[in-house]
């Protein structure tokens, strides 16, 4: 491994650690210029003012005019009245309440067994966040299995009901939805009812909902007296809603130590609210991602955790950034079309995939490598003389850091000493934070999503036409081809011909195939 003594010097001077909590950032190996700190140093202050502001209640969501208060869910103390504050530590109490009662069999299934098994239905930030947390900090055995339907795939969502199989009768399923009208969790609500009935279990009496209060699903809940639910506010995000009842609930069901998790993303507030731009973390970060993107998000995030565990990471802060970053307006409404592309998987598994691009093809990103001190809790054994397994993962860390360096390929080195609760709350509180610092280094309102609006809507479009395809469908004779379906109804014949061929596929129309798109006949079954 090549190490200049200019290295050693430029490690120890943007090397920052946080001792007390375990927690180190090295920003040595990105290429940034020193003159960065004074040149963005309006924007900072703005930043650590916004931030101020955010966290005492502004509506810091203009376009939907709401207050942002994620942080408020790990220190309660900061929401900006009692009646918030009071809320939130109930709904936290409430909802570790239930986990305990359903752990100790006090709240049992309708055949009077305890729950052996969690089904969350939720999409995006309402699936993403406990997704995370069972891949990351759950017990090697944890006291519930878990499964998800994370979307509205039909075939998914058979493979996870034919694995739980008579299992269904224990299983307790979350409905989770901020909205409470996201179609792709009614459709997995409806998915999980069917699979319950057709086992003759009592849906009502095996799930929990999740959601705003007064939301299409809540009403749904108390009309069919669901066994109980537990709100979501308009005030947090889904995307940051893992400390909310949204991640608590699964979490404390899986035996993750909840509260440990929300000490380990208020201490990394806390770290990052007070300490000068050079030793806070989440500025950092939020400063390498603009000189490394030149403020446009020119590069991409690749997230490196050098961890099994860590593996939805990446997945995880894709939403977090790219929802809340990739924006086509800044605050002012000028057109930027900002954003950061994130992606990753884990080390030192992708050193065999794409690792080979980013040393020697496109720079066009920035690494983010996630180091974990430990190797391992049991006592392991050298896999040959003097080295073990934990020691190659390590030895691939550097050497990959060092390789990108010695191309010129930037990288940060996030360091914990082991994943757990603490560690993990941690991680998302510094993302969270720098997000929220990048934001106003951009101008962007980070709270906010109406670009994901327009593809619901098409979407919504296109499942109304395709009624609309399925009554034209001639019974008899030759049948019709797209341009016919399409013209009386005044829809595009391309989309005509994808309904029609979805159609046929699922038994719903026939299809003759022609030679072309163009030639291919349908007709009514
Ligand atoms: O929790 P909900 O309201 O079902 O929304 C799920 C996800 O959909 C989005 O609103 C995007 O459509 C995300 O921001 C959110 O996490």
């Amino acid at each position: 491994m090549s190490t200049t003594s200019s290295h050693w010097d430029r490690f120890q001077k943007f090397f920052v650690r946080y001792p007390q909590i375990g927690f180190s950032i090295d920003i040595s190996r990105m290429a940034f210029e020193e003159g960065l700190f004074d040149s963005q140093a309006p924007s900072i202050e703005k930043a650590y003012v916004d931030m101020k502001a955010l966290e005492a209640g502004a509506i810091a969501n203009p376009d939907e005019g709401r207050m942002v208060g994620h942080y408020w869910l790990r220190n309660s103390d900061l929401a900006p009245t009692a009646e918030l504050k009071a809320e939130i530590d109930a709904t936290l109490d409430a909802t570790l309440a239930f986990a305990a009662e359903v752990h100790a069999g006090k709240i049992l299934a309708a055949n009077g067994q305890k729950f052996t098994r969690v089904l969350i239905v939720g999409i995006g930030g309402s699936a993403l966040g406990p997704q995370l947390v069972a891949q990351a900090i759950t017990p090697a055995t944890p006291p519930m299995a878990i499964d998800f339907f994370d979307n509205t795939d039909p075939d998914g969502m058979d493979r996870i009901v034919a694995q739980i199989g008579t299992e269904i009768a224990t299983t307790l399923t979350l409905v989770i939805s901020k909205s409470g009208g996201t179609k792709e969790t009614r459709n997995g609500m409806l998915e999980a009812q069917a699979a319950y009935q057709a086992q003759g279990v009592d849906f009502t009496k095996h799930v929990v909902a999740v959601t705003g209060v007064g939301s299409e699903l809540d009403k749904y809940a108390i009309a069919q007296g669901w066994l109980a639910r537990f709100p979501m506010w308009d005030w947090v995000g889904g995307r940051t809603s893992v400390m909310s009842a949204v991640g608590t609930i699964a979490a404390a069901l899986q035996g993750v130590d909840v509260r440990q998790f929300l000490a380990g993303a208020a201490a990394m507030d806390a770290e990052t609210r007070t300490r000068p731009t050079r030793e806070n973390a989440a500025m950092l970060l939020a400063l390498m991602w603009y000189s490394a993107g030149m403020g446009k998000g020119a590069k991409d995030m690749v997230v490196l955790p050098y961890k099994d565990r860590l593996v939805l990471f990446s997945k995880y802060l894709q939403q977090l950034l790219m929802e809340s970053l990739g924006k086509e307006h800044d605050l002012d409404g000028q057109v930027v079309n900002q954003g950061i592309a994130v992606y990753g998987n884990k080390g030192s598994t992708d050193q065999h995939a794409y690792v080979q691009q980013l040393r020697d093809g496109v720079n066009n990103f920035f690494a983010v490598f996630i180091q974990v001190s430990k190797s391992r809790d049991t006592a392991g054994f050298e896999v040959e003389p003097g080295y073990t397994s934990g020691d190659y993962l390590q030895g691939f860390l550097r050497g990959t850091r060092t390789a990108l360096a010695d191309k010129g390929r930037e990288s940060i080195t996030l360091t914990i000493q082991e994943v757990n609760a603490f560690s993990l709350g941690m991680l998302v509180g510094l993302f969270e934070r720098a997000v929220s610092f990048y934001a106003t280094l951009i101008n962007v309102n980070a709270y906010h999503q109406p670009g994901v609006e327009a593809g619901k809507k098409a979407a919504t479009d296109f499942l109304k036409q395709m009624g609309q395809v399925l009554a034209a469908l001639p019974a008899t004779g030759v049948g019709a081809t797209a341009d016919e379906i399409a013209g009386p109804l005044g829809i595009d014949a391309e989309d005509a011909w994808h309904m029609a061929s979805h159609l046929a596929a699922n038994g719903k129309a026939k299809a003759l195939e022609g030679n072309t798109p163009a030639e291919d006949r349908f007709l009514a079954v």
